[in-house]
């Protein structure tokens, strides 16, 4: 690798943007750390003080998704310039620049839905770009394997509004249990809610917690708005807590009780040509709707909500057949779930 390189005005975005299929692998020092470019909007941080932290922030995997993208390169910018210290490992990853350039959400198929080797089936962009991701994701895992602190934040935004503008969806844990200092994180971060996802999926929160251990998110931002239309200080809590993290090497501590918890009931899914959602395109995530309500029809399936109060989350029929056109998702509490840690 050359010894060095540099992103004009410290501009990872802008750089990846201008590169948004390939780029030539770089090494730089910079403030003590040791950044590695491993491909284009693929870099590596490693502090010069050794850590059991290694956090892989995740931006822009649907590529219209530009608010966390924003945030994450203001970051990278102020650890550049110095302004802000990094003493944990940190893996940044725009996840699809061709598609960020284009102002889309994808450019052949929906990126999240091909991890954990679900790539192997597709040709195209996102395909090749999933399978280099969990390439890396792997590469920078693996160092240090003993006693490490996996953390792995997927930046969303979501398509509609929401009751709930800033969730999280933890991936399905097995029956493992959940993590209360990882939601004590998620409260600090200015998120409303969390849901518990029930059965295995191919996204890349569910890729990085079933293969490394990861603590894995989908974390949901706010509303999808173009590159320079996002109010960035919507995002302020998520910015000053990954800022902790990154510069103290803790989880800052928000109160666990404040943020709603919903165990997800059904992922519905488009099994025909003719399937409809009987909902408005102006309904909001967290949309409740009563009992016997039909939710969901096509001519060979019809969903009818089960129990009054069960919400929709991320509904969206325009998908192809056999993808997810909505959750179907019910209030539970916190009290109700089993931790990883002991609580005393
Ligand atoms: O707003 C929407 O309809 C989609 C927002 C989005 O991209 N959500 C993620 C959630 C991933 C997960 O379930 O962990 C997605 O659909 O990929
Ligand atoms: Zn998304």
């Amino acid at each position: 690798m050359p010894s060095h390189f540099a992103f004009p005005n410290n501009d990872f975005l802008a750089y990846t943007l201008a590169n948004p299929v390939a780029c030539e692998p770089q090494v730089l020092s910079v403030n003590g750390c040791d950044l590695y470019l491993e491909d284009t909007g693929i870099l590596r941080i490693e502090p010069s003080q050794p850590t059991k932290t290694s956090l892989v922030l995740s931006v822009g995997v649907h590529g219209n998704e530009t608010g966390p993208i924003e945030l994450i390169n203001n970051m990278l910018k102020d650890i550049l310039s110095g302004a802000l210290a990094l003493n944990i490992r940190l893996l940044v990853l725009i996840g699809n620049p061709v598609s960020a350039n284009a102002g889309k959400r994808f450019i052949d198929i929906n990126m999240n839905r091909l991890f954990s080797g679900a790539w192997k089936k597709f040709e195209g962009p996102e395909a090749l770009r999933a399978k280099n991701l969990e390439q890396a994701i792997e590469r920078f895992y693996a160092v240090n394997e003993q006693d490490n602190l996996r953390l792995h934040y997927d930046l969303h935004t979501a398509i509609r509004g929401s009751e709930y503008e800033k969730f999280a969806v933890y991936p399905y844990d097995h029956g493992a249990g959940y993590s209360i200092a990882q939601l004590r994180f998620l409260a600090a971060s200015g998120l409303d809610a969390v849901l518990l996802s029930h059965q295995p999926t191919t996204t890349f929160s569910y890729y990085t917690n079933r293969v490394f251990g990861a603590h894995s998110f989908t974390v949901e931002l706010g509303k999808v708005y173009p590159f320079g239309e996002n109010d960035l200080s919507r995002f302020a809590d998520i910015d000053s807590s990954l800022r902790q993290l990154m510069s103290m090497s803790t989880l800052p501590e928000g109160n666990a009780s404040s943020v709603k918890v919903f165990s997800v009931e059904e992922a519905l899914i488009k099994d025909a040509e003719d399937y409809v959602l009987n909902i408005g395109s102006d309904v909001k995530n967290f949309t409740g709707f009563d009992k016997d309500f039909c939710l969901a029809q096509s001519s060979l399936s019809k969903y009818t909500i089960k129990s009054d109060g069960d919400a929709i989350i991320f509904p969206n029929a325009n998908v192809p057949i056999g993808q997810r056109t909505g959750l179907v998702v019910r209030p539970t509490t916190l009290e109700s779930l089993s931790f990883l840690e002991d609580l005393g």
